[in-house]
């Protein structure tokens, strides 16, 4: 490389010559008179994208070249005297060692946030994984949302603190643009019910009821802001966009929502729009609006939106700002990206558990292969969990949901931070013995059952109670089966040197959504639950049915329907291991790939 020391080349090196040549933005940004720039699961995802297969250069722009970014932005907004917003619809816990891979006594997110807290965001609202364990929501309510005053917004979220149960964050918020424009927001989440206790989320529908709802949105102001983690589709948004209508029939609503994980956008009238920008830091959302100055007389004309899904990378970055690669980087961004790589050595990220063979995908290999995720999994449980364990000796059948994978495995050093990003959760392995071999090899299936599942229910119910308690893959994977379908066989064989990436459609003006174009991954479906392989034994045989923690109530409803002779409740459950989900494959990789 021309260097006279010795060292591997780092993060930083390949950021600024991308080690792959990145396609760039189809066409300039429209601004309007007030834009937002969106932020929406990310889950951790602070430090980009860092593995050379594609897709994953198209996201391989870190927080700090992020932070430069909206800085150049800001800077562009002021020369054009419009407003420019940076929002955030939440699930910021889970998914990277930056988030997840704290040393023993940490909160999950606490470091990581602390870089979210360095973002000038005017408004944020929780999600559905600040609210999985207890300490985290504290966190967020203790440490997170005082730093963004009365800009966290949970809506209809709470939190129990000495027997008094108070908004995480803040109900709603009345601010002024720079510009001068009123702005009334709300922060939603989805009606979920897989919350910890002494956390609360009242439903929608409830909300929009309550008396402090209407009070907030009684006065007009010159627009309505809606940041939420609940899809713009198929969700519960109608609710809060027919409260405010009645009240208010013209006034401006643009909304900001997540949760699903994908791109999309829709209106629900000339007046309003919904923006959804996917996941993982693999999107930043962006939004115009052309509003007239602040208290004009109201119009019934429809309004001039524009929305852009950008990749997160160094090329859109300078392309929208119109820097190039030595004058983008700012002092603060620098300081970001350094902060970082701090904390990914504080965390001892880069620690190498094996070599992966090739890689592994979640969606873009079909299950079973050697190619699927799922499919290593479903090989990796028995021997990662037999590790140290008495009970190893004993036939078993052991059961995970596919939730739990949440990401791909690339081939070359698997690391503590690819463990993390593949397999966040703490999650825990339950077992209950002397289940008959043959009743064990049932559970699987029923717990992937179509129709009516094992306990009689129709698959919709199950589904829609899934939904509730945060199961979201469906929804995904419906999304990404969409667009390969629709885009493979017309635009894979032109191929115009496109890389692979997301192709989005939706129902928003303003011709493609997507600021860069690809051609659709390929997409193959998988199941909601994974088994590994049942013991060549007898069905009479008494096993050890082992389960992780986050599958209990389904796995019991399940095994209560296959066999009458037992009624198995929560208590015949038993911990397996001390290993935990988010362990397994580290462990694995050191046994079978050093
Ligand atoms: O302990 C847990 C918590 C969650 N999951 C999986 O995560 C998704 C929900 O994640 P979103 O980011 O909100 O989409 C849920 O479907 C579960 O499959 C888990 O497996 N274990």
């Amino acid at each position: 490389c021309g260097d006279d020391h010795t060292h591997t080349h780092t993060h930083v090196q390949k950021r600024e010559f991308p080690s792959a040549p990145l396609t760039p933005p189809s066409r300039p940004l429209q601004w309007g008179s007030l834009n937002v720039i969106h932020t929406t699961d990310s889950h951790g995802w602070l430090l980009g994208h860092q593995h050379a297969s594609f897709p994953e250069p198209n996201y391989s722009g870190d927080f700090g070249d992020f932070a430069s970014f909206v800085a150049h932005m800001k800077e562009l907004a002021l020369e054009k005297d419009v407003d420019l917003l940076l929002i955030d619809s939440g699930d910021l816990h889970d998914g990277t060692g930056l988030s997840d891979g704290f040393p023993v006594g940490g909160v999950d997110a606490h470091a990581s946030n602390g870089f979210f807290k360095q973002l000038p965001y005017d408004l944020l609202t929780i999600g559905n994984h600040e609210l999985y364990i207890y300490n985290n929501t504290l966190d967020m309510h203790e440490n997170f949302a005082p730093h963004f005053p009365g800009r966290y917004l949970s809506s209809n979220v709470n939190i129990t603190i000495n027997n008094a149960s108070v908004p995480v964050g803040s109900r709603f918020a009345k601010f002024k643009t720079r510009k001068g424009r009123s702005v009334t927001s709300l922060g939603v989440l989805y009606d979920f019910t897989d919350n910890d206790a002494g956390t609360t989320v009242q439903f929608v529908a409830d909300m929009v009821k309550e008396a402090w709802f209407a009070e907030a949105i009684k006065e007009k102001p010159d627009l309505f802001l809606l940041a939420g983690h609940m899809p713009v589709a198929r969700d519960n948004w109608p609710l809060v966009y027919d409260a405010i209508r009645a009240v208010h029939p013209l006034t401006p609503i643009l909304i900001l929502g997540g949760h699903s994980h994908v791109r999309n956008c829709l209106q629900f009238d000339g007046r309003s729009i919904a923006l959804e920008s996917g996941r993982y830091m693999e999107t930043v959302g962006w939004l115009s609006a052309d509003l007239p100055p602040p208290n004009t007389a109201e119009t019934s004309q429809n309004i001039t939106f524009s929305r852009r899904y950008l990749d997160p990378n160094r090329v859109t970055y300078e392309f929208h700002t119109g820097k190039g690669n030595f004058s983008f980087d700012t002092a603060w961004g620098k300081g970001i990206t350094k902060g970082l790589e701090d904390l990914s050595k504080a965390f001892d990220l880069t620690f190498e558990y094996g070599v992966a063979p090739h890689d592994f995908t979640l969606s873009r290999s079909p299950f079973p292969s050697n190619d699927s995720i799922l499919s290593l999994v479903a090989t990796a449980l028995p021997i990662g969990l037999a590790v140290n364990n008495t009970r190893a000796s004993i036939p078993n059948i052991m059961i995970t949901n596919s939730g739990e994978l949440r990401f791909d495995i690339f081939a070359g050093t698997f690391t503590k931070n690819d463990q993390l990003t593949a397999s966040p959760f703490m999650d825990s392995f339950l077992f209950i013995p002397n289940v008959t071999a043959g009743v064990a090899k049932g559970v699987v299936e029923g717990l992937n059952g179509g129709g009516l599942d094992a306990v009689g229910r129709r698959a919709e119910d199950v589904q829609a109670e899934r939904w509730a308690r945060g199961y979201v893959e469906a929804r995904y994977r419906e999304w990404l089966k969409e667009m390969h379908e629709r885009d493979s066989p017309t635009r894979r064989d032109v191929a115009e040197n496109l890389t692979l990436g997301y192709v989005t459609t939706d129902t928003c003006p303003g011709g493609v959504g997507d600021d860069t174009p690809h051609v659709a991954l390929p997409f193959f479906s998988s199941p909601d639950y994974i088994a590994s392989a049942a013991p060549d034994v007898s069905d009479d045989t008494p096993i050890d049915l082992v389960f992780i923690d986050f599958i209990q109530s389904d796995v019991l409803g399940v095994l209560n329907s296959l066999q009458s002779e037992t009624v198995y409740t929560g208590d015949d459950a038993a911990l397996y291991t001390d290993i935990l989900m988010s362990q397994v494959l580290g462990v694995y990789a050191q046994q079978v790939w050093n």
